[in-house]
């Protein structure tokens, strides 16, 4: 059966409309929904001279696969007007929208998996609305307590044990408990959804060096250590942890098939240094398939012709793959 994909373009004046619409110039084998402003999409693919037919979402009919320069579209619209590049504080509520619209499609099972173009996270909050990232977005919708944001490109899987915290708050939130709940949900998905059978996990410190024997900080040995001894007696297969200046070597890499860093920017630099812009980033842990780019908005590209698709292709193949293996 031909699967269907939701996507949402993210922020309006940033370049995910612009990608959207790049993607469409090919055929795909699913059905690709995208949930947005139709007017949006028409004014920016006639800014960009590339053509683009809309077909409007019909839920009772059975999904096709796509055909070159069209897109299926569910409606949202804008609340205001956008102007390619400037942000506006009162579209934080139609990007929130689209955004629900996708994730209540998959938790019904309407939709078999949904892409995320970049959002602005600050734009949002300006809006009014709470909001630190489509992951926390959509466990909070999914009513999942624990869910794993993990990167990857060739060569290379980086998992996050905390995600979009200030660096202040990092120590205190990983817990044993967390640890262990984002470690059990990394080993289970690269089991179930990337068909490995014992994954070998690497896992970074949290402090300069590993934390040197407690000389440089304590939280390895008073919760990483205990934590990943516990896990370890389940059966999961842990190395670590590691200092994280020198986990990113060949060595261990071959070895690994993934990385679990203990937050976002010890972990992201490097994965984004080795992959930006074939890069994919995908939730595990969630009750649906959910996978987005590895960049953000970009503003000043909006419009321009300058957008570099890559990391979007790489976001909609994988989900279209996560999306069969599922059968
Ligand atoms: N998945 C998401 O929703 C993400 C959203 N963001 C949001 O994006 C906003 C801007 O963040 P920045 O740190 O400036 O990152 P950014 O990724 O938007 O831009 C960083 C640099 O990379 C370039 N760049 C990014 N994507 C590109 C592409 N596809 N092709 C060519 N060049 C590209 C930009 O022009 C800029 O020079 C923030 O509000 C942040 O919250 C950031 C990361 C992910
Ligand atoms: N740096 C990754 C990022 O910010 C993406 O977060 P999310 O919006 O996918 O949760």
């Amino acid at each position: 059966m031909t699967k269907r994909i939701a996507i949402t373009p993210g922020e309006p004046a940033g370049i995910g409309p612009d990608l959207v619409i790049a993607i469409a110039q090919q055929e795909w084998p699913v059905q690709i929904v995208v949930v947005a402003s139709p007017s949006l999409l028409m004014e920016r693919a006639k800014q960009l001279c590339l053509p683009l037919t809309l077909t409007k979402y019909d839920p009772s009919a059975p999904a096709k696969p796509q055909l070159a320069g069209t897109l299926t579209i569910l409606a949202s619209e804008l609340n205001v007007p956008c102007i390619p590049g400037q942000l506006n504080p009162e579209n934080g509520h139609y990007v929130v929208e689209t955004l629900r619209l996708a994730c209540d499609g998959n938790i019904s099972g309407e939709f078999d998996a949904v892409v995320t173009g970049p959002v602005h996270k600050g734009l949002i909050n300006q809006a009014g609305i709470a909001f630190s990232g489509h992951t926390e977005y959509f466990a909070h919708q999914a009513n999942c307590s624990d869910v794993v944001m993990m990167l990857a490109t060739e060569g290379l899987r980086v998992a996050l044990v905390t995600t979009h915290i200030p660096l202040a708050y990092v120590s205190k939130a990983i817990t044993r408990e967390r640890l262990q709940k984002v470690t059990r949900i990394l080993n289970k998905d690269l089991i179930e959804k990337f068909g490995i059978k014992t994954p070998q996990i690497y896992v970074c410190g949290i402090n300069p060096h590993a934390g040197e024997d407690g000389h440089l900080g304590r939280e390895e040995i008073e919760v990483v250590i205990p934590a990943l001894d516990e896990l370890r007696a389940e059966g999961i297969n842990l190395i670590g942890p590691l200092p994280a200046d020198t986990i990113f070597q060949e060595k261990y890499l071959s070895q690994a098939d993934a990385i679990l860093t203990m937050f976002h920017d010890q972990g992201l630099p490097v994965l984004k240094y080795k992959g930006f812009g074939s890069s994919v980033n995908i939730t595990l842990g969630l009750p649906f398939i959910r996978t987005s780019v590895d960049h953000g908005t970009a503003l000043e590209l909006a419009g321009t012709m300058n957008a570099d698709p890559g990391s979007f292709y790489q976001a909609i193949n994988t989900a279209i793959d996560l999306a069969n293996n599922q059968n």
